[in-house]
């Protein structure tokens, strides 16, 4: 008659055993060749299986034979080594990306624990080395991957939802920490055949923020609210089925910020900027090539869109000739920015349709957030199609100093949010333009001994010496169109008559 084993008599035969088997998998890790050893591994795992209440899952960071490091496994280590820093006790560190400050993360073989919905999950961070192929020149080879542990009764939980938690917020982390990139794509370079990208770049610090800027209180609210609102509206683009991009049209003056609200925009969202020099690309092809490499989470610039190239438009061309007469002044003003004749001349080839195709075609093909921003000092020369909504969602004015905007600039250069001078700065900033930069030049400490007082003087000044040349120059203005009159009058007296006719009525 059989008689079941009592408690002692199993727990002595099982660990018997287990201590057999130990031993045995001692030896073949001593002497068996790889082969064996991963035969044998492979059919204790099937074993264990059948007794071992817990999961494993494992994410590699070279997944198969890849040479592109696993977008999963960055995000774990980024999850991780937030968790990891503070309950690790094996910690390894880094130099950060901006090179100022050391990065913690685990260890090798290091274990931590994570809680997600009442689940424990346990992390150890391993490695297989793969031994080096008789007959290469390759050395061994580390392959490093994270294991996760967990009950089986949370497979569900683990697999779903957890799973997806660790990579969204390890993406997220990544980028918080990630070092931005200014791309630009150099003129007057040629591209060797072997090099991958058109784009070159530095990392981008630009100190630009929107708490900074010179601009009306309720207008700077308005555009961070769209930028924020975009970046959180993944869901809503694909509902709607939009491709996810935003494009801003910037225009005004020479001075008034717009280069430096791209800086801040890039800022507030953590974004990559791409400045595309428009005149150094070849043509449509290449300009479609260069912006699909673009990435997510990045701003494209096309600053003075108008200079660029001929985006003015063929249907324009010979009606706005007369037209143009009229915007002399303002094209004086930019004249600067007008080298452009050679850019027509060189070898670009690019075309507004190309333009328009990309703006509309491509981006619907590629995912991820990505803004355009268009500058120019002359939105009336744009072609319509350019800028229409759609292309050009939020079309932003910046404009001369307001009065609300010099206190911010007092503030970030003199560190004063009242004083007796602003009263007449009020008052002359009513009657004159003078724009942000140049605010900003003269509110700047020129010697060490320059106080704010000095400071605030040497601004009523400059702005007493813009109001008293503008008045000048309106006066000559006036003087010149009274000659005109008087030159046609005497030119036409018919004329000359029938004015003093209507006088007399
Ligand atoms: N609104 C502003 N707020 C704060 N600083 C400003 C502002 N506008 C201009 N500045 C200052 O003036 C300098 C020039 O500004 P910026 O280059 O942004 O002008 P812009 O509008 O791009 O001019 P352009 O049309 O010539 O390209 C900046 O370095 C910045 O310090
Ligand atoms: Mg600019």
């Amino acid at each position: 008659m059989m008689v079941p084993p009592t408690m002692i008599e199993m727990w002595t035969t099982m660990g018997s055993t287990l201590a057999s088997f130990m031993f045995v998998w001692a030896i073949i890790r001593q002497y068996c060749p790889y082969e064996v050893r991963r035969y044998f591994e492979k059919y204790t795992h099937r074993f264990m299986g059948f007794f071992y209440p817990y999961i494993k899952i494992s994410i590699h960071e070279f997944a198969g034979d890849r040479l592109k490091r696993s977008e999963a496994y960055a995000a774990v280590e980024a999850y991780l080594s937030v968790n990891s820093s503070k309950s690790a006790k094996r910690l390894k560190a880094e130099m950060g990306k901006d090179s100022n400050n050391l990065v913690l993360s685990m260890d090798e073989y290091e274990r931590v624990t994570d809680e997600f919905q009442g689940a424990k999950i346990w992390w150890v961070l391993s490695k297989v080395v793969s031994p080096a192929r008789s007959m290469s020149y390759y050395p061994e080879q580390e392959k490093r991957y994270y294991r996760l542990t967990f009950h089986k009764r949370y497979r569900e939980l683990i697999t779903d939802a957890y799973l997806e938690h660790v990579v969204s917020e390890g993406k997220e982390i990544r980028v918080k920490n990630r070092q931005r990139k200014l791309y630009t794509n150099s003129p007057g370079y040629k591209w060797p055949s072997y090099k991958q990208t058109m784009w070159s770049h530095i990392v981008f610090e630009h100190p630009a923020r929107f708490e900074t800027m010179a601009l009306e209180p309720e207008k700077k609210q308005e555009i961070i609210e769209d930028l924020v609102t975009f970046s959180k509206s993944k869901d809503f683009y694909a509902r709607i089925g939009k491709a996810w991009k935003r494009g801003y049209l910037l225009y005004g003056p020479p001075g008034t910020g717009k280069s430096t609200m791209i800086a801040a925009m890039a800022n507030l969202l953590n974004y990559d900027v791409y400045d595309l020099e428009l005149t150094a690309v070849k043509d449509n092809t290449e300009l479609r090539k260069l912006l699909i490499e673009t990435t997510s989470k990045s701003i494209i610039v096309i600053e003075d869109i108008d200079c660029s190239l001929d985006l003015t438009g063929q249907r324009k061309k010979k009606s706005e000739k007369s037209s143009d007469d009229g915007k002399e002044k303002l094209d004086k003003e930019i004249s600067r920015k007008e080298p452009k004749e050679e850019s027509n001349n060189n070898s670009s080839k690019v075309t507004l349709s190309g333009l328009l195709n990309f703006i509309d075609g491509l981006w619907s093909a590629c995912g991820g957030e990505r803004l355009i921003v268009f500058t120019t000092n002359y939105v009336e020369k744009l072609d319509p199609a350019l800028i229409r909504r759609g292309r050009m969602d939020k079309h932003i004015e910046l404009s001369y100093c307001s009065f609300m905007g010099f206190k911010v600039l007092a503030n970030n250069y003199l560190k004063v949010e009242n004083h007796p001078m602003f009263d007449t700065i009020q008052r002359l900033m009513e009657e004159t333009n003078m724009t942000p930069a140049d605010v900003a030049e003269n509110l700047m400490p020129k010697s060490p001994s320059d106080d704010v007082d000095k400071c605030l003087s040497s601004l009523i000044q400059a702005l007493q010496e813009t109001k008293e040349e503008a008045e000048k120059k309106n006066a000559e203005e006036s003087k010149e169109d009274d000659e005109l009159i008087k030159e046609n009058a005497a030119a036409d007296p018919k004329d000359n008559n029938k004015e003093t006719e209507k006088e007399i009525l």
